[in-house]
């Protein structure tokens, strides 16, 4: 469970470039929920996903993971308990390390790393059986470095490292949007069957109305920091693309300021 109260973060206080990324957004997210968050260029999706994360502090407002208060937690704190990929391929795996070494660094997520990302053989089997369902042949390639990878292979590696200890939450920022349509298809279809079968709490920020509208059971829509839309698993079932938009104008009484979403 995720919990937000009142939270609002302002940047470049007290300066002439002032904004408020997040205006007194207050939301509850139950375990096993999967939410899909969209919204125009600087709605506040990223603030949304770092303030849990813990990238910052909120000035105001309190945020409560699995009934524990971590408002004031840092970052490498909260890192036990949330799992992120970003957009950036090249950043959730290290390209010296083996693909292997990167796993086993994974593997020890919330614990004391030590020296080296040794890998024991027992884990071997662990890591084939966790990459083996994507289909990309990674099990077979174990001791390859992971800067050999293409983009969407390490996407998919990163996926892996995220989940394969059980994060009580998982934030996906655009994290297929780098990606060309195929491989970012099938990065989604992973990202799908990963939060299913594990029961992940878990965030996805996207500007892909329809990956919005598919994927997860509840949609929430942003826009200047404020939580516009609020849909559950019923309602966004009902909804095509076109409806989403027409809600949005309805709401917000102006058009998109950019048009990636429709076109998405
Ligand atoms: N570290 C920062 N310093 C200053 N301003 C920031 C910072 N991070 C975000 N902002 C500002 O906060 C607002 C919300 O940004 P945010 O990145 O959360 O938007 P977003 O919805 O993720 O947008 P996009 O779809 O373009 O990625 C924007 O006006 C942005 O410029």
């Amino acid at each position: 469970m995720i919990e937000l109260q009142g939270c609002s973060k302002d940047f470049n206080r007290g300066g002439v470039n002032q904004v408020r990324a997040l205006d007194d957004l207050s939301i509850r997210i139950e375990d096993g929920d999967f939410v899909t968050v969209i919204g125009s260029n600087g709605a506040g999706k990223s603030t949304l996903l770092n303030a849990i994360a813990g990238t910052f502090r909120v000035d105001s407002g309190s945020i409560i993971i699995n009934g524990q208060e971590v408002t004031r937690w840092p970052e490498y704190r909260r890192a036990r308990l949330i799992a992120r990929v970003f957009q950036d391929p090249l950043l959730g795996t290290c390209p010296s390390a083996t693909i292997e070494q990167n796993l086993a660094l994974a593997l020890r997520r919330g614990q004391r790393r030590g020296l080296g990302p040794g890998v024991r053989a027992r884990d071997r089997q662990r890591f084939r059986e966790a990459l083996q369902p994507i289909g990309l042949g990674l099990e077979e390639r174990l001791q390859d470095r992971a800067g050999l990878l293409s983009g969407g292979q390490r996407q998919a590696l990163t996926m892996v490292m995220a989940t394969l200890v059980r994060p009580d939450v998982l934030l996906l920022d655009e994290h297929i949007a780098a990606l060309d349509p195929k491989t970012a298809q099938q990065i989604l279809a992973l990202t799908a069957r990963i939060i299913d079968r594990q029961r992940l709490t878990a965030l996805m920020v996207t500007h892909n109305m329809r990956h919005a509208l598919a994927l997860g059971n509840r949609l929430i829509m942003l826009h200047q920091g404020r939580i516009i839309l609020d849909l559950c698993e019923d309602e966004k079932r009902r909804l095509e693309v076109a409806d989403l938009l027409e809600r949005f104008y309805r709401i917000q009484g102006e058009e998109l300021a950019n048009d990636s979403m429709l076109l998405a």
